[in-house]
């Protein structure tokens, strides 16, 4: 994961295509009914098929039973299970038991008592993610709503931690987010949209761009 760019919630050849010709390193599917940007199994398995061997294909579900996650695993063939919801430690074990499958379990962050959760996930989860809590509006989804956290809330964290970071990122900010987190690796669905659902390959190639110059300039 280490400089790692992923770009998520991608629902068309053209803005997939613009994510892969711009070097994302990962791609999200999102396979959650309630997002602007859900694929169905048809769509996503084209789309997958589209990034098999040129970026790493991210499947992210939201509390998903396993006949769920098993109708997306057989159609979308991921390489990586995002999951975005309430999934417990005890949940997400079985999952990538049962699956065979590397998991990404995302953590939501507002406060910095919510930084406890990372050591009951750290050990069982392939990898982590970094996101902004959702609002606790009826509207909101688990993520992508395109709002950031405090990423100072991060600074303390122990710097061996390997994590990706996500939440409101976007081409202008993200170089300030990777500085300030070290995050390893970062995701963005909102921030590379001209409407929910709706990417923008311009501003993909943007942060992809921002993001690598990021990682590329020394430490301060
Ligand atoms: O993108 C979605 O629609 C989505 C739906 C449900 C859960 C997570 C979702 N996206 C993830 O949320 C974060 C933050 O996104 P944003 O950049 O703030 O819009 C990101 O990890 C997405 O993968």
């Amino acid at each position: 994961m280490d400089h790692a760019v992923k770009i998520c919630g991608l629902s068309t050849p053209e803005t997939l295509e613009a994510a892969l010709q711009a070097g994302a390193d990962w791609v999200g599917f999102v396979r959650f009914a309630k997002s602007p940007r859900h694929v169905d199994l048809s769509l996503g398995q084209r789309l997958s098929a589209l990034a098999k061997g040129r970026a790493g294909r991210v499947v992210l579900l939201v509390d998903a039973e396993d006949a769920a996650i098993a109708e997306a695993v057989t159609a979308l063939d991921p390489d990586l299970l995002q999951l975005h919801g309430h999934e417990t430690p005890e949940r997400v074990a079985a999952i990538r038991s049962t699956f065979k499958k590397p998991v990404m379990k995302a953590i939501g962050i507002a406060e910095a008592g919510d930084l406890a959760a990372l050591d009951a996930y750290s050990a069982i989860a392939d990898h982590l993610l970094l996101d902004a809590k959702p609002p606790k509006t009826p509207e909101a989804l688990p993520g992508g709503n395109g709002l950031p956290f405090d990423w100072r809330l991060l600074t303390g964290l122990d710097p061996r931690l390997s994590f990706m970071l996500s939440g409101g990122l976007n081409p202008g900010n993200v170089a300030e987010a990777i500085r300030l987190t070290k995050a390893r690796a970062v995701d963005v669905s909102s921030g590379v949209e001209v409407a929910p659902g709706v990417k923008d390959s311009g501003k993909i190639e943007a942060f992809i761009k921002a993001a690598r110059a990021a990682y590329a300039a020394p430490v301060s």
